[in-house]
C-alpha cells in the first residue's frame, strides 16, 4: 500500500501582496484556513531575515489559529533560532538565504557548514520541533544531515522545475529519484518542494519515498486565474445588496 503523500501549503506569497500596499490584505493566515478547508495537510511559511513576505505577526498567528501542523521555515540565525524556540512551530526546515536573492537559490550546504548547523539542529530538536534540512539532491547532503540529527531532508526541486529541456529535466528527476531512495536508505524522512506545479508536480508526486511536498508560489499565483472568478462574483453579490439592481 502506497503511504499518503502530504500536501504543505506555502502561504509566504499571500504575504508578498499584502506587503505590496503594506495593509492587512490579503491575509495570509485567511488563506492557511482557507487552505485548511481545501484539503492541505499542513502550513508551510518562511520568515526571512529581511521580512520581504512572512512577518513574525503573522507567524505568531499562524501557532494560534490556524488547524493544521506548521512548518516553519528559517535561516540558521541565532534571531530564526530565537522566535522558533519561542513559537514552537510543528516543524522548521532550516534553509539557506542569501539577502539579494530573488527566492532559495540552492539547498543548504549541510555537510560544508556541518559545525555551524549542529547547534541549530540540537536545540530545535530538544525542544520537540521536527528539524528538517532544505537540501539539494545530493547524497553526500542527506548523509551529513543524518549525521547531524536531523529527522527529515526536503529536497530543493527548483533545478528540475526550472529546466529547459526535456533531457535536462529527466536528469534532475533522476537526481531527486536516486536522493529519495537514499534518505530512506539511511532512515530520513523525505519531502521535497520549491517551483513545482500542475505541469512539474505528477513525477515529482510518483516517487513513493517522498512523503511531503511543499507547495506555495505556483498556488498563490494559479488563484488570480482560478479563484478570481469567485472572488468576482462575491463582490457583484455584495455590490447588488448594497445598492439593489433596478434602480437608477
Ligand atoms: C525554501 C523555499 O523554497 C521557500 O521558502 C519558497 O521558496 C518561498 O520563499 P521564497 O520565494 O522567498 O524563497
Ligand atoms: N520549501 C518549498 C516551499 O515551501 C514552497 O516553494 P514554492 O512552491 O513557493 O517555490
Amino acid at each position: 500500500m502506497s503511504r499518503h503523500l502530504r500536501l504543505g501549503v506555502n502561504i509566504d506569497h499571500v504575504a508578498t501582496i499584502r506587503n505590496a500596499r503594506g495593509g492587512r490584505h490579503p491575509d495570509p493566515v485567511r488563506a492557511a484556513l482557507l487552505a485548511a478547508e481545501a484539503g492541505a495537510d499542513g502550513i508551510t511559511a518562511h520568515l526571512r531575515e529581511d521580512r520581504r513576505h512572512i512577518i513574525d505577526s503573522d507567524i505568531e498567528r499562524l501557532v494560534a489559529e490556524i488547524p493544521l501542523p506548521l512548518n516553519l521555515e528559517m535561516a540558521a540565525t541565532d534571531e530564526m533560532l530565537a522566535i522558533a524556540l519561542r513559537h514552537k512551530p510543528h516543524a522548521a526546515c532550516i534553509v539557506p538565504e542569501k539577502r539579494t536573492e530573488v527566492t532559495t537559490e540552492g539547498g543548504l550546504d549541510a555537510a560544508g557548514g556541518f559545525d555551524h548547523l549542529t547547534r541549530f539542529v540540537g536545540e530545535l530538536g530538544a525542544a520537540g520541533i521536527r528539524v528538517s534540512l532544505f537540501v539539494d539532491p545530493e547524497p553526500a547532503q542527506l548523509d551529513a544531515a543524518r549525521a547531524l540529527g536531523a529527522p527529515v531532508v526536503e529536497l530543493h526541486t527548483g533545478a528540475y522545475c526550472e529546466a529547459e529541456t526535456w533531457q535536462e529535466r529527466e536528469t534532475e528527476l533522476s537526481r531527486i529519484l536516486h536522493a529519495a531512495a537514499h534518505a530512506e536508505a539511511i532512515g530520513l524522512e523525505c519531502h521535497a518542494g520549491h517551483g513545482l506545479s500542475f505541469d512539474t508536480v505528477g513525477p515529482v508526486a510518483a516517487i513513493p519515498t517522498i512523503v511531503e511536498l511543499n507547495i506555495g508560489h505556483f498556488l498563490v499565483g494559479e488563484a488570480v486565474f482560478g479563484g478570481l472568478a469567485a472572488a468576482i462574483r462575491e463582490m457583484r453579490t455584495l455590490m447588488d445588496k448594497a445598492r439593489p439592481r433596478g434602480g437608477r
